[in-house]
């Protein structure tokens, strides 16, 4: 029996290079069409994915167990939502992502420019109500206060991010959504990016990681197609409980069927929020 190549000194296996490379075609903009606006985006929906998304990232964040200063999102991408309510808890925020492209897109939005791919106001709109206190114009405010860096990561590395950038004790929490599934050839490559990430955060911080279910592909932009590792609940519980996780909670959302758009094969959408042992 070979164990699949993996990645060494000289560099990612070759899974993980054919990733890589995929990723040289992703496109932001595209992107935040196909998974941002409705009907995936629609606000005015009950059963759409965007309340429930942004009703679970607010109760994990505002349950009264999370403590500390930094909180990290693990390949954030071009998009801020995941971070709306983690901002109000925290009060630093570091983003990451492995492309330019994303970084720069961020970038765009923190420093105010007009020209950004998406109109982000009423994911701010909706956050605000679920705290029912400020102006969504506060909280951009707040947001673009706490956001001290975007940085460049590669969660296949033993070593993500580059280790000045911590403290020595790690993040107090970290947020990561669809990234990990998105970008490991197979489970193993999954599960051992689950474990670089979590070097990262300090013993007793907290995981919040959304992910696909039963997705095997995707878009991230036109005919560019991404491979995904198709997760089960079970493989999320398993993959946590392997890299030093206690689960404290998972809830699932199915898609409903019009908004299965053709962008990728995802069935459902699972929302973790782990402690590291
Ligand atoms: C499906 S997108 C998720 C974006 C965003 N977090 C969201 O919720 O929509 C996956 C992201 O992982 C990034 N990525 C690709 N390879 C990576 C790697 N090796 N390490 C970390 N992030 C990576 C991509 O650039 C992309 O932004
Ligand atoms: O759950 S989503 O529909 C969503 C959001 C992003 C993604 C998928 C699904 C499935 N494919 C992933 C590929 F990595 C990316 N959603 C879009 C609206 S806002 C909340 C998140």
């Amino acid at each position: 029996f070979s164990p699949a190549p993996r990645s060494t000194p000289a560099g990612p296996g070759p899974g993980l290079a054919a990733m890589a490379a995929c990723y040289q075609r992703f496109d932001p903009a595209a992107y935040l069409q196909y998974n941002y606006t409705p009907p995936r985006a629609d606000f005015d929906r009950k059963d759409s994915i965007v309340p429930w998304k942004l009703a679970c990232l607010h109760r994990a964040f505002t349950e009264g167990d999370m403590s500390g200063e930094l909180l990290v999102d693990i390949g954030s991408g071009p998009t801020l939502y995941q971070v709306l309510s983690g901002c109000e808890v925290f009060n630093e925020v570091v983003l990451t992502d492995f492309l330019e492209a994303n970084r720069k897109e961020l970038r765009r939005w923190l420093q105010g420019d007009e020209t950004c791919s998406l109109d982000w106001t009423p994911y701010l709109q909706h956050v605000c109500k679920l705290e029912g206190a400020s102006a969504w114009t506060e909280k951009a405010a707040k947001l673009r206060q706490a956001i001290t860096d975007i940085l460049p990561i590669d969660v296949h590395r033993p070593q993500p991010l580059d280790p000045s950038v911590l403290p020595p004790a790690g993040a107090d929490c970290l947020v990561s959504c669809f990234c990990l599934e998105s970008v490991s050839p197979d489970l193993a490559a999954f599960t051992r990016a689950l474990g670089h990430i979590g070097k990262l955060l300090r013993p007793g911080g907290h995981l919040l990681l959304i992910g696909a279910l039963g997705e095997s592909f995707y878009f991230g932009g036109p005919g560019v197609k991404i491979p995904v590792v198709p997760l089960g609940e079970a493989e999320v519980c398993t993959s946590l409980k392997e890299t030093g996780y206690t689960l404290i909670r998972l809830e699932v959302y199915t898609l409903p069927q019009d908004m299965r758009v053709g962008v990728d094969d995802v069935t459902g959408v699972f929302f973790a929020k782990a402690k590291k042992d």
